[in-house]
């Protein structure tokens, strides 16, 4: 008697009356009632109502007998056997013990097949691979020589593997009778490939058998007095099987025994088989997570060697700074003279010439007043004389002490204060006076000394009380403007320079604070260590009066250069005389502006010398002048070609300025600078300039501005965490724990794509936060604070760490437990990794617009377009097969390609999209959606990272290139 039979003798009988389709007399039939006898369905069958619903392979009322013919005939028409003896045969094209396992193609399609294919109109095919992807079956021998010892015999073992439900049931016999049987559910798993050999493992954490009592292992007669059944009933798990591909071997491992078999069973001559469609097999992942993927060991490779030549980098600026802060430094003591012949601008577009030949000179230790109405040409003048870079063609020479010197030098002699203030509006009035003290003084000057000297500075420009106020903008009101204007001019005197060229200092400053600057500018100058070239509008006769020498500018040419006492007797002689009670100033202005009084001061014929002297630069009076009130000593400097000499008369100091002729550039001995556009090759090779303070210096005086401008300006930072917390919890709750149905895919594939749309768009917030510094970094480069090497630097991590990859990690990880996606951790971090690298480049994107593109609106129009295009052709919105011919380039640029497609293979590709539409069940692998609703490349996932990465690259180097190249002063 069969263990089956035997169990079904003991179970619950009812009877049931029958008719005989052939109208016998009816009969009565004992009926099995599953759901009251205590052993219920065998091989893990399930019991519905009474009956049991055997699983492929089993029948009988209690699922104990082996069912044959195949898998793909209806379970009821299947014969079936008492185990123990066997099919005899099976349906051809199958096999194993119960006629589970396929064995060709033709067996699969032999019967129409029992679910519909989702791409319609397939056959069958038998996949013989232990991946499985439906329902395959396995049939192996077990090799056990420690049960062959008690239980001599044939082990076998059949396995039905289901990877849909993630579970797996087995049986072992021995002889061909079955012995006991056992089923694994919520297995996990995964193929993966290990230095060359790929491998399917099943892991399933929970183990439940059923002994068959009485059989040989379970206590049976005949056989050895132990028995098995207490043991192998007691299973609890963890059961694992891994079976290589192209092998007919596996192993199997159960946790419980792992002190009899340590390294598992071996099971051999395996057999496995399933009747799947083609398009289940090609569309379903190959899941093979190579342990290294290619793209993974040239990003690590890569990496490795950036971070090999930033750790190179940083040890030589490390050296550097160290060497610099060791390097005895002097700080100028001694003013220095600046001449200029004939100088002309003449701009490019329309040909209008601005400045018509001015000659002129500032020796050392005076104050040189460019005076003249508005349009003369005075800030031309003044940007010529401090080297600026101009737009339209310069002619004319410059000599720096009497020497001509590269252009260069000349911005390194000169402090330029400009017309407008830049300046940043977050710092306080102390803090924008030490970034200038740290990054323009010596590297080795103490700290200590750093900050006497700001303080200093401070006090002299009268704005210690307002020096721990922040400076303001627009938007955040800080100081008043004239504050402001004597900041710009502190953070020039702060190195006190040779030369301070100021253009319209006093500019917004009441009388007093425009008398007071003006007094302490002529101090400095008094004390010979700067001599100050000032453009002034309409200066108090007070004031005026300070000047050592003035420049009178009309229309572009000089209407008057010479000492400024004089400049009233010149004109005196020409017939115009001030008028009593009359700023002289102001009559200066009025003669510049005026028509009439301006061709009577030209048209003078009385004193050619006076007028050659203008053109030439010669004072215009005939015999020495004053030039400083307030010099203390005789000074005699003879340079060549000119000479300046300072004489005492009755204890007035008195000048000779000696100059070259207009028009001798080249001549013998010339003295003359060339200036840009007027030849001397030599002269114009760029030099490299020459910054006081290291690399690391520059980096970290920069970077702690910009923590300043993040932490005390905050709304950029707390809007860009505020929306991504909200914006995540927004998704999570709008796709909320998403199924993995119909819908469910299409809610999953969205919410990716909305994610990546809301950090695309959120990017062209860098366009602003640019734009703002790039005005300042402009400033900031021309006036020789640093290169662009550290601005970029500190730029990209304070706009890319906390506005762009910390607001990502935020939304990501709130929305995606919110949605439900992939519980596995590899995904989520893949998953967090794609939207960093997705947002770091669109910003980047963002930020090379702002750096190439002047106008905000410009830029910010120019943003929205691109991104809207990358969208729409992101593969979400168009399918990219379908992309006609002409335009499929454009997906190939679209970073929301390579984002969404990471996102969805990373996500979606391993699951599985079970639904049932009107009665239709279909179970279709996710990457099947993929593939053919998308036109995915289901294996690009680190091909889509590596893309990614090197749009980060690229628009990184084009932000550090359009910086260095573009973002310079031009005016
Ligand atoms: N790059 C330029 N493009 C167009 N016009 C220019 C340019 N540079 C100078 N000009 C013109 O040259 C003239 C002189 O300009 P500049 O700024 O030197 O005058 P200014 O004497 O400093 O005037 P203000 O006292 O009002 O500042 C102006 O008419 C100005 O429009």
């Amino acid at each position: 008697q069969s263990p089956t039979s035997r169990a079904v003798a003991t179970a619950t009988v009812t009877t049931t009356v029958t008719a005989s389709p052939t109208g016998t007399p009816p009969t009565c039939i004992p009926q099995y009632d599953c759901s009251s006898s205590p052993k219920g369905c065998l091989n893990n069958g399930v019991c519905e109502g009474k009956t049991c619903k055997c699983k492929p392979g089993f029948g009988g009322t209690d699922c104990g007998l082996l069912s044959c013919g195949s898998p793909l005939t209806d379970p009821s028409q299947r014969p079936t056997v008492a185990s123990g003896t066997g099919c005899a045969a099976c349906d051809d094209g199958f096999g194993g013990l119960n006629c589970n396992v396929c064995k060709t193609d033709a067996g699969c399609q032999s019967k129409p097949p029992s679910r519909t294919s989702f791409l319609g109109a397939e056959n069958m095919v038998c996949n013989k691979k232990p991946e499985v992807y439906f329902n395959a079956f396995m049939s192996c021998a077990v090799r056990t020589p420690e049960l062959e010892g008690f239980f001599p015999g044939n082990y076998s073992l059949t396995v039905d593997l289901d990877p849909v439900n993630k579970t797996m049931s087995a049986q072992l016999w021995l002889n061909k009778a079955e012995q006991f049987f056992c089923k694994m559910p919520e297995c996990t798993l995964a193929t993966t490939e290990t230095d060359g050999v790929i491998k399917t493992k099943w892991d399933c954490p929970v183990l439940q058998c059923t002994c068959l009592e009485p059989t040989l292992l379970c206590g049976g007669i005949p056989g050895p007095v132990i028995s098995l059944g207490p043991t192998i009933n007691g299973l609890k798990g963890p059961f694992s099987l891994t079976c290589p591909h192209g092998s007919t071997d596996c192993d199997f491992f159960i946790g419980d025994l792992a002190g009899f078999f340590p390294t598992g069973l071996k099971m051999t001559e395996c057999d496995v088989g399933e009747c799947v469609f083609p398009s289940e097999i090609q569309s379903s992942v190959t899941s093979v997570q190579k342990s290294m993927p290619p793209g993974v060991i040239a990003c690590l490779a890569i990496l490795g060697a950036l971070v090999l030549i930033l750790i190179v980098i940083c040890s030589v600026a490390k050296r550097n700074q160290l060497v610099l802060s060791r390097t005895p430094y002097t700080l100028n003591t001694e003013a220095a003279s600046l001449e200029f012949r004939n100088v002309g601008y003449t701009l490019n577009k329309d040909g209008l010439e601005v400045l018509k030949g001015i000659s002129g000179a500032a020796p050392a230790g005076v104050v040189l007043a460019v005076m003249g109405p508005s349009g003369a040409g005075k800030s031309t003048l003044v940007d010529i004389l401090a080297g600026k870079r101009k737009d339209g063609k310069v002619t004319g020479h410059i000599l720096l002490n009497g020497k001509q010197v590269h252009e260069s030098e000349i911005r390194r002699a000169v402090g330029f204060v400009d017309q407008e203030d830049t300046l940043p509006p977050t710092q306080t009035v102390y803090e924008a006076v030490l970034f200038s003290a740290m990054l323009r003084l010596p590297e080795a000057m103490p700290i200590f000394r750093v900050h006497e000297r700001v303080a200093e500075v401070i006090e002299m420009l009268g704005l210690t009380h307002c020096s721990h106020r922040r400076i303001g903008n627009v938007t955040a009101r800080g100081i008043s403007g004239g504050e402001k204007r004597r900041v710009s001019i502190a953070l020039e005197l702060i190195t006190r320079p040779p030369i301070l060229i100021l253009d319209e200092p006093t500019s917004g400053l009441d009388s007093y604070s425009a008398h007071m600057v003006v007094e302490q500018l002529c101090k400095l100058a008094a004390s010979k260590t700067t001599t100050v070239i000032m453009t002034i509008h309409q200066p108090r006769s007070d004031i005026f009066y300070m000047f050592d020498q003035t420049l009178v500018v009309s229309k572009g040419e000089a209407l008057y250069f010479g000492p400024t006492d004089t400049a009233a007797e010149y004109f005196n002689r020409r017939g115009l005389e001030c008028p009593k009670n009359y700023n002289i100033a102001d009559y200066l202005l009025d003669i510049a502006m005026d028509q009439e009084l301006l061709a009577r001061a030209k048209g003078f014929t009385g004193a050619d010398d006076e007028k050659t002297a203008l053109s030439t630069g010669h004072q215009t009076h005939a015999q020495g002048n004053i030039i400083s009130r307030r010099a203390t000593s005789n000074s005699t400097h003879h340079g060549n070609p000119s000479e300046i000499t300072h004489t005492s008369d009755n204890g007035q100091y008195e000048t000779t300025v000696r100059m070259e002729e207009s028009g001798s550039s080249g001549s013998s001995g010339s003295s003359t600078v060339s200036l840009p556009g007027v030849g001397a090759a030599d002269a114009q090779k760029k030099q490299k300039t020459v910054y006081p303070t290291s690399f690391l210096t520059q980096l970290r005086v920069i970077m702690k501005r910009n923590w300043q401008t993040l932490i005390r300006d905050k709304s950029l930072l707390v809007l860009h965490l505020a929306v991504s917390i909200v914006l995540g919890l927004f998704i999570g709750g709008l796709y909320f724990a998403v199924p993995m149905d119909l819908a469910g895919f299409q809610n999953r594939a969205g919410s990716l794509f909305f994610m990546l749309a809301l950090l695309g768009f959120s990017s062209i917030s860098a366009l602003g936060a640019f734009t703002e510094t790039r005005t300042l970094f402009i400033k900031e480069r021309s006036n020789g604070y640093y290169p662009p090497l550290p601005f970029v630097i500190s730029t990209l991590l304070f706009d890319l760490i906390p506005l762009r990859i910390i607001p990502s990690l935020f939304m990501g990880c709130i929305a995606y437990f919110m949605i439900g996606l992939s519980p596995v951790v590899e995904t989520f971090f893949k998953f967090l990794l794609i939207l960093v690298l997705f947002n770091v480049a669109t910003a980047m994107f963002c930020l090379v617009i702002a750096a190439a593109v002047r106008t905000t609106g410009v830029a910010s129009l120019a943003c929205s377009i691109v991104m809207l295009f990358m969208m729409l052709f992101g593969g979400f919105m168009i399918n990219s097969g379908k992309i006609p011919d002409a335009l499929t380039w454009i997906q190939y640029l679209s970073m929301f390609k390579y984002g969404f497609e990471a996102l969805a293979v990373n996500e979606v590709a391993t699951s599985k999209l079970i639904d049932n539409i009107q009665g239709v069940a279909f179970n279709v692998p996710g990457s099947l959606i993929l593939q053919k609703l998308f036109g995915f490349d289901l294996g690009g996932f680190w091909k889509n990272m590596i893309v990614l990465i090197g749009f980060n690259v690229l628009f990184i180097a084009a932000f550090w290139a359009i910086v260095t190249l573009r973002l310079k002063e031009r005016k």
